[in-house]
C-alpha cells in the first residue's frame, strides 16, 4: 500500500472517532431533552429547521440532500433513544408509502403496514401507532381522493409532508421479458408508464393488483410475469430489473402526508391545510378565499372533490403558504372561518426539508 493511501485511511479512522465521540455527546444532549420534553418527543419543525440550517452551513464537497439524509439518521436513533417511533403506512411491505415513512422517520422507526389507508388513520387514532403516512397526490395522476376523504372524517391533524420521487422499474424473476405472458402493477404505476409500455410492451396483458409490492410478490412465484413496482419492492422479492425508470413523466413524484394527534409548531417555513365550502350563492367562493389574498397569504393548492350527502356540492381543499399562528396567516384564516359555511384546519407543518 503506498505511503499516501496508508496516511488518508489513518485520517479517516482518526475523524470517525471523533465524529463517533461527536455523535454520543449529541445523543446524551437529546436524552436529556426528553426527560425535560415528556409527552410528544417528536418535533417536526425541529427536524426540518436542523436539516435546513446544516444544508445553508454545508461547505461541501457532499451535497445538500446527503447531509440532509445523514443527519435524519442521526434524529431518529437519537429520537429512537427516547422512544421508538410507530409509523403506519399503506402496506404491504415494499410500497412507495413505505419508502417516503423511512425518508421522513429514519431507519430507526418502526413501520407497521396496514392494508388500506383507512387502517392508517385507524392505527394512529387508537394509538396503535404514534404517526401514519398518506398519500395525498401524484403529479401524473392527481389527487387521492381516498385520502383525502378521510382527512375530512377524521380528527388527526397533518404535521409534516414528504415528497417522493417515484421511479417505476419493469421487474421479474427471469433474466430477459421474452418469455412473459403477463405484467401486474398498481393501476397508478400502469397509469405512470402508460406510454412506456405501449411503446415497449403492447403486446403484454396489464392485470391491475392491490399494490406494486403485492404485484412484485406475485411476479417472484411466477418466472412467466413481471411487474412494475420500485426497487424497495425488487430487493425485497429478489426480482431482476429488466428496465429501470419507466415512468413517462421524469419528474413523477408523490406527495405524502404525516398524520398524528397534533399539528407541528412553527419552524419557519411552514404551510397550512384546510378544507371549506363556501355558502351557495353567486360569488360566495371569491369572496371566501379573498382574505387569503389581502393578508398576503399565497394559496398553494386549491382541489375540488365532491361533498358527502349533497348532490353537486363540493368541498375545497386548500393548501397556504405558512404556519396557522403567524399572524397574518391567522387574520386570514379568521376572516375566511367568518364567510365560509364550513372550514377545518388540518394542520400546519414544515414544508418538506428533503
Ligand atoms: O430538539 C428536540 O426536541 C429533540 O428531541 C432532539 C431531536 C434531535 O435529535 O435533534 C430529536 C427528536 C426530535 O424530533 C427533534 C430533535
Amino acid at each position: 500500500m503506498s505511503d499516501e493511501l496508508q496516511n488518508l485511511r489513518n485520517n479517516i479512522d482518526r475523524l470517525d472517532e471523533e465524529i463517533l465521540a461527536r455523535l454520543a455527546e449529541r445523543a446524551r444532549s437529546a436524552q436529556r431533552i426528553g426527560v425535560i420534553k415528556q409527552g410528544n418527543l417528536y418535533r417536526p419543525e425541529r427536524e426540518a429547521q436542523v436539516l435546513r440550517r446544516l444544508a445553508a452551513a454545508n461547505p461541501g464537497p457532499l451535497p445538500d440532500q446527503a447531509v440532509q439524509r445523514i443527519f435524519r439518521e442521526i434524529m431518529s436513533a437519537c429520537l429512537a433513544l427516547e422512544h421508538p417511533t410507530k409509523v403506519a403506512y399503506l402496506g404491504p411491505a415494499g410500497t412507495f408509502s413505505e419508502s417516503a415513512a423511512r425518508k421522513h422517520f429514519g431507519g430507526a422507526a418502526a413501520l407497521m403496514p396496514t392494508a388500506a389507508i383507512d387502517d392508517v388513520f385507524r392505527a394512529v387514532e387508537a394509538g396503535n401507532a404514534d404517526y401514519g403516512v398518506v398519500p395525498v397526490e401524484n403529479s401524473t395522476e392527481g389527487a387521492v381522493g381516498g385520502a383525502l376523504d378521510l382527512l375530512l372524517a377524521n380528527p388527526l391533524k397533518i404535521c409534516g409532508e414528504v415528497n417522493l420521487r417515484i421511479h417505476q422499474h419493469l421487474l421479474s424473476k427471469a433474466e430477459g421479458i421474452g418469455a412473459a405472458k403477463r405484467l401486474y402493477s398498481h393501476a397508478q404505476s400502469l397509469a405512470q408508464c402508460h406510454e412506456w409500455l405501449n411503446r415497449n410492451l403492447a403486446h403484454l396483458s396489464r392485470v391491475p393488483v392491490a399494490s406494486n409490492a403485492e404485484a412484485a410478490r406475485m411476479a417472484s412465484e411466477d418466472p412467466e410475469s413481471c411487474a412494475i413496482a420500485g426497487e424497495a419492492a425488487a430487493e425485497l422479492y429478489g426480482l431482476n430489473v429488466l428496465a429501470a425508470n419507466i415512468e413517462d413523466d421524469p419528474n413523477n413524484t408523490t406527495r405524502f402526508v404525516v398524520i398524528g394527534d397534533h399539528d407541528a409548531g412553527p419552524s419557519g417555513e411552514d404551510k397550512t391545510s384546510l378544507v371549506c365550502s363556501s355558502l351557495n350563492r353567486p360569488g360566495a367562493m371569491h369572496a371566501l378565499l379573498e382574505p387569503l389574498a389581502r393578508h398576503g397569504v399565497d394559496m398553494t393548492k386549491l382541489q375540488s372533490r365532491p361533498a358527502r350527502g349533497g348532490l353537486w356540492e363540493y368541498v375545497f381543499y386548500v393548501d397556504i403558504d405558512g404556519h396557522r399562528e403567524d399572524a397574518n396567516v391567522s387574520a386570514a384564516l379568521q376572516e375566511l372561518n367568518e364567510r365560509a359555511a364550513f372550514v377545518k384546519i388540518l394542520g400546519s407543518y414544515p414544508v418538506a426539508a428533503i
